[in-house]
C-alpha cells in the first residue's frame, strides 16, 4: 500500500486548470474508428489505463492503433481472433468490446481485475446470445468468458434490462452499424442510468455517419458504413469535479479551460450542481469558473444523470452547512467498488455521519478528523479524498496511483493547483 498525504489548502484556492481528454469520448472514438472504413485520427485523446486498455483490445482484434503521440491513429481492417482481452477494471472495455469481438473470427477470452469479475455483464451477454453469438461463461453472466467469434452478427431485435449500467446499451449500439440487419434494442426494467452517456453514444454514432433513431427505451441503428476521419476529444468534465469543488470548499476561484459550450458529457451538470451547493458559476469564452463564498450548502438531488460525480459531491456535502441526499444511483454499487458503501464508510471513519439509502446516500455534516482514507482501487475515491483533504487536516489517501484509470497526472495537477 502507498499513502499520499492530501495537501491542506492554506487559504482560498485560486487556479486555472487544463484537463486531458474525456475517457468516455476517447473510448467511443476508438471503437467507431476501429469499425470505420478508413484511417482515423483522434485529437486530444486521453492517455490513461482505461483508454490504453481499449487501444490494446482493438489491437488484439487486428486493428492497428498508434497511441504514441498526442494524436492517436487507427487503421481499421479485417477483425480477427483468437485473442485475449484484458478489461482491467474498465466498464467501457468490458461492455464495448464483446460486440466487436463477435464480428471477428475465433475464440476471444475476456477477463480483468479481480473486482471486474463482479461488475454486471449478464444483460449484454444475454443480448448477444439472443443475436446468435456463442458465449461460454459457465452460467455466471460475469467476466471471465469466452466469446466464439463467427465473423459477423446478423442483428435484428433484442431486449435487455440495462438498469445496472447504461454501458450495456452503448456497447451494443456502437457496433450495431456493422450488424448485417442493424439493431433494434429495447430496454425493459427500472430506468437506465447515465442518460447523457447514452446521448453521447447516439451523437458520436451519428457524427460517424450512422443512422440512429431513439425514443423512450428503444434505439434503432441501421446497417451501414461508418465514416472515418478526424475526431476531436473534449476535456474530461467528470474529472473537473474535484478541481471545481476545491473552489467551493475553500471559498476560492478555480477556472477549467476549454469547457465545451455544448456537450453530452455528464460532467457539464457540475455547473448547476455546484451553484446549488453555493458556488457562483460562469462560463465565458470556453472558461468555466467556480467561485466559492466559503459557505457550502447541502442539497437533495437525483444524480442518476451523472453518477460519476457522486463521490466528490459527497465530500463537499460532508463539509456543508446542512444535510444532503444523493439519490437515483443504486447502480453505482456495481462500479469500480460499491461506491455507496465506500462513501458512507470513509466519511464515518473520519468522524462523520452518513448512511446508505436504497438508491443513494445521506450525509449530515459534522466536524471531521484526519486519518487513512481507503480508496478501493477506485480513482474517484482518491480524487474525493483529496477534495476533503483541502479542508480536513491529516487525510492520508490510500494508493493514489489508482487515478491512473482516467487521470494519471492527478497528483501533479492537484499540487500545481495549490501552488501560489
Ligand atoms: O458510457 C460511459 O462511458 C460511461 C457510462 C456510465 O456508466 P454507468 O451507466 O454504469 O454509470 C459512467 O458511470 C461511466 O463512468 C462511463
Ligand atoms: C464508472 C466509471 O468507469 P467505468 O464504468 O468506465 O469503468 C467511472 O469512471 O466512474
Amino acid at each position: 500500500m502507498t499513502v499520499w498525504n492530501a495537501p491542506l489548502a492554506d487559504g482560498p484556492v485560486q487556479a486555472v486548470v487544463t484537463l486531458p481528454g474525456s475517457k468516455s469520448m476517447t473510448n467511443r472514438a476508438l471503437v467507431l474508428a476501429a469499425l470505420g472504413g478508413g484511417p482515423s485520427v483522434l485529437k486530444g485523446a486521453l492517455r490513461s489505463r482505461d483508454t490504453l486498455l481499449m487501444a490494446a483490445a482493438l489491437r488484439s482484434l487486428g486493428v492497428p492503433v498508434n497511441d504514441e503521440g498526442d494524436d492517436w491513429f487507427v487503421l481499421p481492417g479485417d477483425l480477427s481472433g483468437p485473442a485475449t482481452i484484458d478489461c482491467g477494471l474498465s466498464g467501457n472495455v468490458m461492455r464495448f468490446v464483446p460486440p466487436i469481438a463477435a464480428l471477428a473470427e475465433g475464440d476471444i477470452l475476456f477477463d480483468g481485475d479481480p473486482h471486474a469479475r463482479t461488475r454486471p455483464m449478464g444483460p449484454i451477454l444475454g443480448a448477444l446470445r439472443d443475436l446468435g453469438v456463442e458465449i461460454r461463461d459457465e452460467g455466471r453472466g460475469l467476466l471471465p468468458f469466452t466469446l466464439a467469434g463467427r465473423g459477423g452478427i446478423d442483428g435484428g431485435t433484442v431486449t435487455l434490462d440495462a438498469s445496472s449500467s447504461s454501458q450495456l446499451v452503448s456497447g451494443l449500439l456502437l457496433s450495431a452499424p456493422r450488424f448485417a440487419k442493424g439493431l433494434e434494442l429495447r430496454h425493459l426494467g427500472p430506468p437506465v442510468p447515465s442518460a447523457p452517456h447514452l446521448e453521447m453514444t447516439v451523437q458520436m454514432l451519428r457524427a460517424a455517419g450512422a443512422e440512429v433513431e431513439t425514443g423512450g427505451d428503444v434505439w434503432r441503428v441501421a446497417p451501414g458504413a461508418l465514416r472515418s476521419g478526424e475526431v476531436l476529444i473534449e476535456p474530461d468534465l467528470s474529472n473537473a469535479a474535484q478541481f471545481l469543488a476545491a473552489a467551493l470548499v475553500t471559498g476560492g476561484e478555480v477556472t477549467v479551460r476549454n469547457w465545451p459550450s455544448v456537450t453530452t458529457q455528464p460532467g457539464d451538470r457540475l455547473r448547476g450542481l455546484l451553484e446549488l451547493m453555493g458556488g457562483s458559476v460562469t462560463l465565458a469564452g470556453g472558461d468555466l469558473t467556480v467561485r466559492g463564498t466559503g459557505t457550502v450548502h447541502g442539497i437533495d438531488v437525483d444524480l442518476s444523470h451523472a453518477p460519476e460525480l457522486a463521490q466528490v459531491l459527497a465530500m463537499v456535502a460532508a463539509v456543508a452547512d446542512g444535510p444532503s441526499r444523493f439519490t437515483g444511483i443504486a447502480h453505482i454499487r456495481g462500479h469500480e467498488t460499491d461506491r455507496l458503501a465506500a462513501i458512507v464508510k470513509e466519511i464515518n471513519l473520519l468522524g462523520g455521519d452518513a448512511n446508505e439509502l436504497e438508491d443513494g446516500v445521506e450525509i449530515r455534516p459534522r466536524p471531521l478528523r484526519g486519518g487513512l482514507f481507503h480508496t478501493y482501487d477506485d480513482h474517484r475515491m482518491v480524487m474525493a479524498a483529496a477534495t476533503l483533504g483541502l479542508v480536513v487536516p491529516g487525510i492520508e489517501v490510500e494508493n493514489p496511483g489508482t487515478v491512473g484509470k482516467t487521470l494519471p497526472e492527478f497528483v501533479s495537477l492537484w499540487t500545481r493547483m495549490l501552488e501560489k
